[in-house]
């Protein structure tokens, strides 16, 4: 898979999301030791780090889902550990979150999964305009045909499509990636990779992907941050990352590509 293209359109002078000295720790366990991250606008940044490492823990975090113990993060310009639940809830709605199950309700059909956001949290809304915006977000995942179809008639991959449209439909502002290639034969994966950058340039939306599948960071990251032993230990263009000694990060890179 090529490295991405680095996005012309990354605003650096704008963090949509900024972190600083994050901790947090379950009983005795610390899981965050105290970690910094910014994300600009428009960016596309891979969180890499082996299974337990926290990836899940700090998107948790952002999201408002899991407190912290320590630390400060802002997220589009609010303090999420400060908000009421009311506020948290007007600032969920501007994320988007691609989970690894994709979490569609597998008794409603594709329609009515991308419709049940809209009637949820755009009242307002009139028929005509909700069926324009669901036909939109479906021919932007490519699977326009699949409007009347029931979840368990998709495979993987398209469940993976519709569980991003989903997110789409409320024009988020950040998108959560948690593990988009999971699960995915290696086909299938490169071209989630294309229709996480797709979504990137098209609905021009601010990333976080969290991932251990190597092909999936170098395609899809603007930057990339190795989560290691509760840090961020490297941090840069996929190909700087891994130009160390560090044999934690080589083998972490060698273990990717053994097969
Ligand atoms: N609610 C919780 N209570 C107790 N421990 C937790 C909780 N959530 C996460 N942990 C622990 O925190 C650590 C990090 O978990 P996390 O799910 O963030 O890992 P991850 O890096 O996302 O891994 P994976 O790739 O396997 O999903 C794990 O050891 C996990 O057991």
């Amino acid at each position: 898979m090529e490295a991405k293209e680095i996005n012309p359109n990354i605003d650096r002078t704008e963090k949509v999301i900024s972190i600083r000295g994050l901790k947090k720790a379950f009983d005795d366990f610390e899981v965050l030791k105290g970690v910094d991250l910014d994300l600009y606008k428009g960016e596309n940044l891979v969180v890499l780090g082996r299974s337990g490492t926290g990836k899940s823990v700090l998107i948790k975090i952002i999201s408002g889902l899991l407190q912290a113990d320590e630390g400060q993060v802002n997220v589009l310009g609010r303090e999420v550990g400060n908000l009421t639940p009311k506020e948290l809830d007007a600032l969920r709605l501007k994320i988007g979150f691609s989970f690894q199950n994709s979490a569609l309700y597998d008794s409603m059909t594709v329609r009515e999964n991308l419709e049940f956001p809209l009637v949820r949290h755009a009242k307002e809304m009139t028929e005509a305009d909700r069926d324009r915006i669901i036909r939109f977000v479906l021919e932007a995942v490519g699977l326009s045909q699949a409007i009347n179809q029931m979840p368990s008639e998709l495979s993987g991959g398209q469940r993976k499509r519709i569980g991003i449209a989903r997110t789409l439909i409320l024009k988020p502002e950040i998108m959560l990636y948690d593990e988009p290639t999971a699960g995915l034969d290696p086909i299938t994966s490169i071209e989630i990779n294309k229709l996480i950058n797709e979504v990137q340039r098209r609905f021009n939306t601010s990333s976080i992907i969290i991932t251990h599948d190597l092909t999936c960071a170098r395609a899809v990251g603007d930057r990339v941050v190795m989560l290691l032993e509760g840090q961020f230990q490297r941090q840069g263009k996929f190909e700087d990352v891994f130009d160390t000694k560090d044999e934690r990060v080589k083998a972490f890179y060698n273990y990717n590509f053994i097969d």
